[in-house]
């Protein structure tokens, strides 16, 4: 066959995945790339902002595991990690109304959530429903066993949710499969390493240091929104066109945008439709999104300096609930911790997800500040000073994200998906691979983690390089 000896390509999307895309169709030879990018930067979903006297991440923050971490490995030997602590100790869990509550009946209880959710995979695996399900039979066997109070345990369960919710991004855990649960990759090592006071934004340094070139390729503000395939046709090429008119052809193109951007935009995106196959994972596959607040004070009042303090954890009584349902504060009834930032002694920040993610973003900064100190003040039982600063999330509202990542839903196990289906390349008539999808959602190990976006921007560029050997 007569192949062209470099190809013109295109990648959608200059986060993580179409980064490394790029970095490594450069590295073997393919420099003829342009890179289209929605926003006014890079970087997608790791973006770090100015904040105290650093960066802090307002997308992807801490590095996952080390043993088969992409990111870990690129970086391991030439930069010095930080630890949030989060792997070995239990939050401070706190109720509203200031009871001094059992801390080691809690974490008992934690001890066997934990134990749950993470060890009993060989029970889990065979468990046709949901996480929900699955965890609150087997808790509460647990939590009576322990003769934990009936109250407790119902509060210990709201907990687990919301930390389920926020390491799924999912708006409920009843959306969360429980046997696909089980085959989520996991790197060996420790679980929260941090970028200190650099943010996830160093890694990408890193990335592209040999391959600063990449940097050229790239044009932002250029929002794609339709793509034309030629599925019937052998010799004409596909041809994207962006939101301000103009066109670009290319031999391939890789797609990284977000499965919440395909979810919302696949039926504008692409002409002809996608195939049938694909747009069943598209819509079954989960995608969700989790919400941060870090607010910066002039000095810490949480007790910074005793070493195994991670966090105030949230435990929310029922009439707390029914205090908030109905006013303009019922968001904060998806916030499950105010956690220490490693290297920022005066920052906190709150961890969020569930059902309230859109008002929490559509309210205004002036809001957010009054709701999270009332909050605070309501649980800690005293006056606060106020923060001097404070940034927030907005992943869901922002149509270039529609959220923050994927995870294994209930639908993907009734429709027998998974992440591998929304690889699915389009060919030409001449068995010429068009269009290519990378992005975290189609990382068969970690799909929804940074390493997940990183290693599908390689095995998207892998899979042409292969075509063109
Ligand atoms: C709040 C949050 C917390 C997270 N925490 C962690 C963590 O602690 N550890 C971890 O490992 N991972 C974490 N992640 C996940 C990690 O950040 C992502 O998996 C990864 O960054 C995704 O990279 P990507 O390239 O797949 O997608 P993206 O970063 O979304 O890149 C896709 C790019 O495409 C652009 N785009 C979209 N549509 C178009 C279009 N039509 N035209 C042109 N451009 C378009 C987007 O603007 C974006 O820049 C977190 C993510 C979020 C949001």
């Amino acid at each position: 066959k007569s192949l062209k000896k470099n190809p013109k390509i295109i990648i959608v999307g200059a986060g993580l995945s179409g980064l490394s895309a790029a970095v490594r169709l450069i590295e073997n030879g393919y420099d003829d790339i342009l890179i289209l990018e929605a926003e006014n930067r890079i970087g997608g979903r790791i973006h770090s902002v100015k904040f105290s006297d650093g960066f802090v991440d307002l997308g992807g923050q801490w590095v996952h595991g080390e043993k088969n971490n992409s990111v870990y490995e690129m970086v391991d030997g030439k930069y010095d990690f930080g630890e949030t602590g989060f792997d070995n100790y239990y939050p401070t869990f706190m109720q509203s109304d200031g009871a001094t509550l059992d801390q080691e009946m809690c974490q008992k209880l934690g001890d066997s959530a934990f134990k749950i959710l993470f060890s009993s995979y060989d029970e889990m695996s065979k468990f046709q429903g949901s996480v929900d399900e699955f965890f609150k039979s087997a808790f509460k066997k647990e939590a009576l066993r322990a003769k934990a109070d009936y109250s407790l345990t119902n509060e210990m369960i709201d907990f687990y949710e919301k930390e389920m919710n926020i390491w799924n991004g999912s708006m409920t855990w009843k959306d969360l499969s429980a046997p696909l649960h089980c085959i989520s990759g996991h790197n060996a090592g420790i679980q929260h390493l941090t970028w200190k006071r650099d943010g996830f934004k160093k890694f990408i340094d890193f990335l592209i240091q040999d391959n600063q070139e990449v940097l050229d390729k790239i044009m932002l503000n250029k929002k794609v929104v339709n793509i034309q395939w030629t599925k019937n046709y052998e010799n004409k090429l596909p041809i994207v066109t962006t939101a301000d008119g103009y066109k670009y052809f290319a031999d391939h193109i890789i797609f990284t945008g977000s499965l919440g951007v395909l979810k919302d935009q696949h039926r504008t995106l692409f002409s002809p439709q996608l195939p049938i196959t694909l747009r069943r994972a598209i819509e079954n596959m989960g995608y969700g999104v989790i919400g941060k607040v870090f607010l910066e004070f002039d000095q810490s009042f949480w007790p910074i300096n005793e070493k195994n303090w991670v966090a105030y954890g949230f435990l929310w009584t029922k009439e707390d609930m029914k205090e908030l349902k109905g006013t303009k504060r019922e968001w904060l009834l998806d916030v499950q911790a105010f956690a220490k930032v490693d290297a920022f002694p005066n920052v906190l920040e709150a961890l969020l997800a569930g059902r309230h993610m859109k008002e929490f973003e559509t309210i205004p900064d002036e809001q957010i500040i009054d709701d999270t100190m009332w909050l605070l003040e309501k649980f800690l039982q005293k006056q606060l000073p106020r923060p001097n600063s404070m940034t927030r999330t907005k992943w869901l509202t922002n149509p270039n994200y529609m959220g923050s990542y994927s995870f294994n839903s209930v639908n993907a196990w009734k429709f027998n998906i998974s992440t591998k289906d929304l690889q699915e390349t389009l060919f030409n008539l001449k068995k010429k691979p068009e269009i290519l999808f990378a992005g975290e959602h189609t990382d068969e190990l970690y799909s929804s983690n940074a390493h997940g976006a990183v290693n599908s921007g390689y095995r998207a560029a892998d899979e042409l390089l292969k075509y063109y050997l």
